[in-house]
């Protein structure tokens, strides 16, 4: 089904990714793409969002697999008759399993998008993470839609 394929196409692009800082970068290392802006920097966290949660590495398996399983129910369910549903399920699904495979290997997730908002630098995040963030945007974007067109319809 074409949005496996989708999520097999965010975890590769995670995974080569997080190899290459992994292999071609030391921990805490900064290159700047845009000074100041946006710089790669080799980063770890083995915690979630902001680093919440330090080292709770067995309530991100249980959190990981109800998410994984809850985004294939509703991939079979609804992914069938809309893909709008099936597109976003497919990144979020990528982005999943790219940040859970970091857990199970390294205890740890690699992060390595460095973004700084003004003088604000923003938590650094991968390619998982903007995939997860883009899924849940396009989510919600698209019940906003459907909340809006069954209104017109009453
Ligand atoms: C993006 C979800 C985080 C991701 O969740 C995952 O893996 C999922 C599949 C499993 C988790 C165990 C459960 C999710 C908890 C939800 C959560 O946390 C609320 C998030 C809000 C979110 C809006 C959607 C903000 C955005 C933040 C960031 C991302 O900005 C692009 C900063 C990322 C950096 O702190 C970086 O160090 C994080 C590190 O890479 C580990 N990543 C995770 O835990």
């Amino acid at each position: 089904m074409i949005y496996y394929l989708l999520a097999l196409v965010v975890l590769i692009a995670d995974q080569l990714t997080k190899w290459l800082i992994a292999a071609y970068m030391e921990i805490g290392e900064t290159i700047p793409v845009i000074e100041d802006v946006i710089h790669i920097t080799s980063h770890r966290n083995a915690g979630a969002a902001f680093g919440i949660l330090q080292g709770q590495m067995w309530l991100f398996y249980i959190v990981t697999i109800i998410v994984t399983v809850g985004i294939v129910y509703f991939i079979k369910k609804m992914g069938q008759t809309d893909k709008w549903i099936g597109i976003p399920l497919g990144i979020l699904l990528g982005g999943t399993v790219g940040n859970f495979i970091d857990r199970i290997l390294h205890g740890e997730v690699i992060d390595f998008i460095d973004v700084y908002i003004g003088t604000y630098s923003f938590p650094i995040f991968n390619v998982a993470d903007s995939a997860l963030t883009v899924g849940v945007i396009l989510l919600i974007i698209k019940l906003f839609i459907d909340e809006r067109k069954e209104k017109k319809e009453k």
